[in-house]
């Protein structure tokens, strides 16, 4: 699969940029003058009238940008304060604060004084890659006020204060709060980090623009393939890094059968408790498993007539029967878990898990997998844990636990973090969902999709459908990444494409239309 648009932590951010500055092509000032460039060309595009702009500069180079876009917009017409510390910066740093106050004057940077005059825009440009620690004193003041400010932001980098590895803002819960520094526009530089995508990143930046800064050649010498990657990045970049899938749509052979699609077993609760599983069965049936087969315990298999009719059906009362039922090789993925109640998924765990198929564990099976220590250590390499955050806490306490608590120090402990150590200690695939909902395997490769826009997507019945798109996939020969990465941006895409007043029954239907959309040439 393409993987989307590759993501940067901070500290491969500053490798690349060391990297091309050693090379002798390219200086620091040209790349800063570069950077405060991409923001005052966004600014102007944004705002075509020249109006009042207050630059917020920081000790760094992050307030090295905002000098440069000081003067560029002073130069395109604008009204320009900058508020500024009294520091000792480097070279570099010296020299764009010199041709600033060529121009201009500066300002403390201080909350009163961000206050006294009003503003069409306000610049960020406080704190980006470099925030070690939380702000404190008179910083964290300007933070504070800046986040009610009545002007708009424009962030660079990063509205200060976010950890760019993270997505957490320093110091702060990781909670939503009224009093998160919310950016109306974000420019970033040559690649999205973690944080931008992670937590309180997609919300607190606003809308996010990626600007090239010539760095393209040194970001592409890296021997090292991208192990973290942004799944249809929903930013705009300025190059081709973004491709779409078109496997999805291709029949595996040029005589397509039916078997040559997988066949899915989703295993399903007991009497009046089938519903999770037929969404999942639904699920798996639209992403097209060549064949589906529903199986309940066999006093249930009445529940499941005619819905849909294209559904198999088949009793599987205990771990004998369904031992039995994997002796047909062509079943190639299995579903465990919605609906099926704690108790019967452990059974059918012990079961399914030797056979070592393709599995999707889900909903109870997560529960059975944290109460029975033995069947982690049973996990394999084809297995797809679906697990949300109530889950993966009672999976994981510990990596959970390095989620509570005030974030103090960058690089903070990430979700992205967490999915992947869980992913490393089971040896398996895990999706850890949420609105940024992170994949990753156990060899360190991960992929995050971010869903904020569609809100309606945590309903009642939509987990247990991810589980059948994903096994679907898994039936259709996909890696298990792969499978459980497509299955995220399936699932959100079919969401936003239904809109507000969903149920997750009408999530399996929009399957069709999101292929469409997804592999229109092949799937014809
Ligand atoms: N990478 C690229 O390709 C390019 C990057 N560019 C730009 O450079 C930015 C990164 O610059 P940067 O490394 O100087 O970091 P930045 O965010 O300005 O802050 C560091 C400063 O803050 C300080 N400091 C930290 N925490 C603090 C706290 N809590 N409270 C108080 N102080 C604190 C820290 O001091 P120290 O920790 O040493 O005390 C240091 O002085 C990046 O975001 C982008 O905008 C472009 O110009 C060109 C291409
Ligand atoms: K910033």
């Amino acid at each position: 699969m393409s993987a989307g648009c590759e993501i940067l932590t901070t500290a491969q951010m500053r490798a690349i940029e060391t990297t091309a500055m050693n090379s002798g092509s390219v200086t620091g000032l040209q790349l800063m003058e570069r950077a405060g460039r991409a923001v005052a060309d966004q600014v102007r595009l944004r705002w075509p009238k020249a109006g009042r702009a207050t630059v917020l500069c920081g000790p760094g180079n992050n307030g090295s940008d905002g000098f440069v876009v000081a003067r560029l917009l002073r130069r395109a017409g604008w009204r320009v304060r900058v508020l500024g510390m009294d520091n000792r910066p480097g070279p570099d740093a010296d020299h764009m604060k010199r041709q600033w106050l060529a121009m201009g004057g500066l300002e403390p940077l201080d909350a009163a004084v961000l206050h006294a005059q009003p503003a069409d825009i306000v610049v960020d440009a406080i704190f980006g890659t470099g925030l070690a620690r939380p702000p404190s004193g008179p910083l964290a003041e300007v933070l504070e006020s800046l986040a009610t400010h009545p002007a708009p932001v424009v962030a660079v980098d990063c509205p200060s204060g976010l950890c760019l590895d993270s997505g957490a803002f320093l110091g702060r819960p990781r909670q939503v709060s009224d009093r998160d520094l919310r950016a109306r526009l974000t420019v970033a530089f040559d690649s999205p980090k973690p944080g931008h995508l992670l937590e309180r990143g997609p919300e607190c930046c606003g809308e996010l623009v990626i600007a090239d800064i010539g760095l393209r050649p040194w970001r592409e010498a890296r021997t090292q393939q991208p192990v973290l990657t942004a799944i249809w990045p929903r930013f705009a970049i300025p190059d081709a890094r973004c491709i779409q899938d078109n496997r999805l749509g291709k029949q595996s052979s040029s005589h397509p059968h039916k078997f040559s699609h997988g066949h899915a077993l989703v295993l399903a609760g007991g009497r009046g408790k089938g519903g999770a599983a037929r969404l999942s069965a639904r699920a798996a049936l639209r992403i097209g498993a060549g064949l589906v087969t529903i199986a309940p315990p066999l006093d249930a298999l009445p529940d499941h007539v005619g819905q849909p009719d294209a559904l198999m059906r088949r009793g599987i009362d205990d771990d004998a029967a369904l031992h039995d039922a994997l002796g047909d090789a062509r079943i190639n993925a299995l579903c465990i878990g919605p609906g099926s109640g704690v108790n019967r998924a452990e059974m059918l765990l012990r079961a399914a898990l030797p056979a070592r198929r393709a599995t999707v564990l889900d909903a109870d099976a997560l529960t059975a997998l944290s109460q029975a220590a033995d069947l982690m250590g049973a996990l394999h390499p084809a297995c797809v844990l679906t697990p949300h955050g109530g889950e993966f806490a009672r999976l994981f306490p510990d990596l959970a636990g390095h989620l509570d608590g005030l974030p103090a120090k960058g690089p903070a402990y990430s979700r992205l973090d967490a999915a992947r150590d869980a992913a490393a200690r089971c040896g398996a695939v895990v999706l850890l969902k949420g609105p940024d909902t992170i994949i990753a395997a156990p060899d360190g490769q991960a992929r995050i999709h971010s869903a904020f826009d569609v809100p309606w997507l945590a309903t009642a019945g939509a987990g247990d459908v991810l589980a059948g798109i994903i096994t679907g996939l898994l039936a259709r020969g996909f890696q298990p990444l792969d499978a459980a990465s497509l299955g995220a941006l399936i699932h959100a895409k079919a969401a936003r494409a239904f809109g507000p007043g969903l149920i997750a029954d009408d999530l399996p239907d929009m399957i069709p239309q999101v292929l469409r959309q997804l592999t229109c040439r092949s799937i014809r």
